[in-house]
C-alpha cells in the first residue's frame, strides 16, 4: 500500500514489531537497548509502554514512529514495512498517517491555539475538515481558549491543543512519549481522559510510554518492559495492579 493512502479496510493490528533489537555503540561499550521484541498493538486500543528507567521504552517507541531505526528486526505500520521506505516516503508517513504527543508541548508561540491545532493540515496542504475539528477541539474542552496564543495557556491547555493537533489528521496511530510528565494529577487526567475519549468514540489508537500507573491505568493493555526485553502484559489495568507489577520489576 502506499504510504499516501488511508487503510481502505479495517485492520486488527496498527502496529507491529518482530525480533526488534536495537544496540547503541559498539563493542564492549555497546548498549542493548531493546533485545528480540515482539510485539503488536491493536488497532482501535490505547495500549501503554512502561518499565523501569532505561528499559527501552522510549527507543522501543522511536522506533515504531519511524525516528530512530532498529539494529536488525521489523517495525510495521499496518502493512507498511518501515525500513523499506526512502526518508521521503518515511516522511509521509509520518505526516499522514502518524501522530505525535511528546513531554514537552512543541506547540509554535507565534500561532494562536487554533492555528497550532490545523498546523499538520496545513503543512499537509489540506483543509481541515470542519465537522471532525469541530469535534476535536470540543472533546478537547477548549473552545473559549482557541484565540489564545500557547503563552496565555495553562500547561495542560498547551498539551491538550498539542493532543488535539496530533488527531487533527486522523492518524493510523498517536504516539504519545510522557505526555503527562509535566502536568499536575488534575491536567493529567484532564488529558487522559481526552486521549480515552478519542479511542473509545472515534475508534483511534494509542500507544504511551509513561512512569505513571495512574496515567497507564486508562490504557485498555500495558506493556511491561525491562532491560530491553518484554516480560509481561496486563489488560484491563488499575493504577494498583501496575504499581504492584512495577515492583516485581524492581522499580
Ligand atoms: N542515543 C543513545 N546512545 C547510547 N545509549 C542510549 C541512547 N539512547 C538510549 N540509550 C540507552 O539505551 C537504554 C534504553 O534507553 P531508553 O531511553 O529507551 O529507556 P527508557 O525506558 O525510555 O528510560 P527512561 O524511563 O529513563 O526514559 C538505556 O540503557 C539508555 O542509556
Amino acid at each position: 500500500m502506499s504510504v499516501l493512502q488511508s487503510p481502505s479496510e479495517a485492520r486488527t493490528v496498527a502496529a507491529r514489531v518482530v525480533g526488534a533489537t536495537k544496540l547503541y555503540g559498539r563493542g564492549d561499550s555497546a548498549v542493548r537497548a531493546l533485545d528480540d521484541v515482539s510485539f503488536e498493538f491493536p488497532a482501535g486500543a490505547f495500549t501503554a509502554i512502561m518499565g523501569p528507567s532505561g528499559s527501552g521504552k522510549s527507543t522501543l517507541l522511536h522506533c515504531l514512529a519511524g525516528l530512530d531505526t532498529l539494529t536488525s528486526g521489523q517495525v510495521c505500520i499496518g502493512d507498511t514495512d518501515v525500513a523499506k521506505l526512502s526518508d521521503g516516503e518515511l516522511t509521509l508517513l509520518r505526516r499522514n498517517r502518524l501522530g505525535f504527543i511528546f513531554q514537552t508541548y512543541n506547540l509554535v508561540p507565534t500561532l494562536t491555539a487554533q492555528e497550532n491545532i490545523v498546523l499538520p493540515l496545513r503543512l499537509g496542504g489540506r483543509n481541515a475538515d470542519p465537522e471532525w475539528l469541530a469535534q476535536v477541539v470540543a472533546a478537547v474542552g477548549l473552545a473559549d481558549r482557541l484565540g489564545h496564543r500557547p503563552a496565555e495557556l495553562s500547561g495542560g491547555q498547551q498539551q491538550r491543543v498539542a493532543a488535539a493537533r496530533a488527531l487533527v489528521t486522523r492518524p493510523e496511530i498517536v504516539f504519545a512519549d510522557e505526555p503527562t510528565g509535566a502536568l499536575d494529577s488534575r491536567s493529567s487526567g484532564e488529558l487522559l481522559r481526552f486521549l480515552r475519549h478519542a479511542v473509545d468514540e472515534y475508534g483511534q489508537t494509542i500507544v504511551m510510554v509513561t512512569h505513571d500507573p495512574v496515567a497507564a491505568s486508562y490504557a485498555d493493555r500495558v506493556l511491561f518492559l525491562r532491560d530491553g526485553r518484554v516480560v509481561s502484559q496486563m489488560t484491563e489495568p488499575t493504577a494498583d495492579r501496575i504499581l504492584d507489577a512495577m515492583k516485581g520489576l524492581g522499580e
